[in-house]
C-alpha cells in the first residue's frame, strides 16, 4: 500500500505552469528521493504533497498517519532553546511539560545533538547543529512520513555525509517512508530506495530508478560507481551535472 499518492499533479504560479501531469507513488517504509535540475518545480511538489500548497490541478492522496519536514534553512524559533525548538510540535499538540522534556532528549539524542548543548538558543549553535534540531524536531512526532526539501545543501562535505548517515539511521529505526529532494545524485543514491527523475520544466516524472542494495549498506565505491554510471551511461540523467566531485574515494 502506498504511504503517499500523487495523480495527474499540475501547478501554476501567476498563470505561469511550473508543474504538469505529475504522478508519483512512495510506499511505506520506502524513502524515495526526488532529483532535477534547479527550477524544475521540487520544492513547490513537496510543498504540494506535504498540503502546504494546494495544487492547481490533481489529486493528493496521503495514507500515512503523520507527516514532519526538514528544510534547506533549518527555521528555527529564535527566542527558543534547542530543547523547546525540538519539543515545539509537541507543544502545539498540548503535550505536558515532563513528557515533552524526555521526548525532545530522546530524539537530540538519535540525531547525536550533545544534551549539554539543549539549553542554548540558535544563535549560539553552529549551522550543522542548528539542521540536527531541525531534524529532531521532525522526528520528536514519530512521523510516518518526513519530506526532506534540499535539507544539507547548505552544509559542508563532511559534514552533509555524516547528516545522511544520520537521516539512514533515522529512517532504518523508525520505518519512515521519506520524499527527500536533491540535486545531489551521490546524496540521493546513499540516502534512497529509489530515484524519481522530474522533467526539466515540471511536466511529469521522467523516469526511476531502484537503488541497489539498502540505504547503510552500501559502500562508497558502490554509490560512486552507480552515481558514474547514470551520469555517463544511462540517459534518464543527462539533464543532472550537479554532482559534488569532491565526494570521489
Ligand atoms: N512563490 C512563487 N511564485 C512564483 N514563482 C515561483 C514561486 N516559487 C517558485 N516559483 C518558480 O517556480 C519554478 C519552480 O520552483 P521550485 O522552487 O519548485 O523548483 P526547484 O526544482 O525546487 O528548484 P531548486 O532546485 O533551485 O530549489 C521556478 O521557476 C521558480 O522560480
Amino acid at each position: 500500500m502506498s504511504a503517499l499518492a500523487l495523480e495527474r499533479i499540475g501547478h501554476s504560479y501567476i498563470g505561469r505552469s511550473v508543474l504538469d501531469h505529475v504522478d508519483l507513488s512512495i510506499d511505506a517504509g520506502e524513502v524515495a528521493a526526488l532529483v532535477g535540475p534547479s527550477g524544475c518545480g521540487k520544492s513547490t511538489l513537496v510543498h504540494i504533497a506535504a498540503g502546504i500548497f494546494e495544487p492547481s490541478r490533481g489529486n493528493v492522496r496521503r495514507h500515512y498517519r503523520r507527516h514532519a519536514m526538514v528544510f534547506q534553512e533549518p527555521r528555527l524559533l529564535p527566542w527558543a532553546t534547542a530543547r523547546d525548538n525540538i519539543a515545539y510540535p509537541l507543544r502545539l499538540a498540548g503535550t505536558g511539560r515532563r513528557e515533552r522534556r524526555a521526548r525532545a532528549e530522546a530524539a537530540a539524542a538519535r540525531v547525536a545533538f550533545d544534551a549539554g548543548d539543549l539549553g542554548k538558543y540558535p544563535s549560539e549553535l553552529s549551522g550543522g547543529m542548528r539542521q540536527r534540531v531541525a531534524i529532531a524536531r521532525a522526528l520528536v512526532v514519530t512521523p510516518d512520513f518526513v519530506y526532506f526539501d534540499e535539507p544539507f545543501t547548505a552544509l559542508d562535505v563532511a559534514l552533509k555525509r555524516r547528516m545522511q548517515d544520520l537521516v539512514i539511521a533515522a529512517a532504518g529505526a523508525a520505518h519512515f517512508a521519506a520524499l527527500f529532494v536533491t540535486h545531489d545524485l551521490m546524496e540521493a543514491a546513499r540516502i534512497a530506495n529509489r530515484i524519481l527523475v522530474l522533467d526539466m520544466h515540471g511536466a511529469g516524472i521522467i523516469g526511476e530508478r531502484r537503488l541497489p542494495g539498502m540505504p547503510g549498506a552500501r559502500s562508497e565505491r558502490e554509490v560512486f560507481d552507480t552515481v558514474q554510471h547514470f551520469l555517463h551511461q544511462d540517459p534518464l540523467f543527462r539533464h543532472i551535472h550537479d554532482v559534488d566531485e569532491r565526494q570521489t574515494p
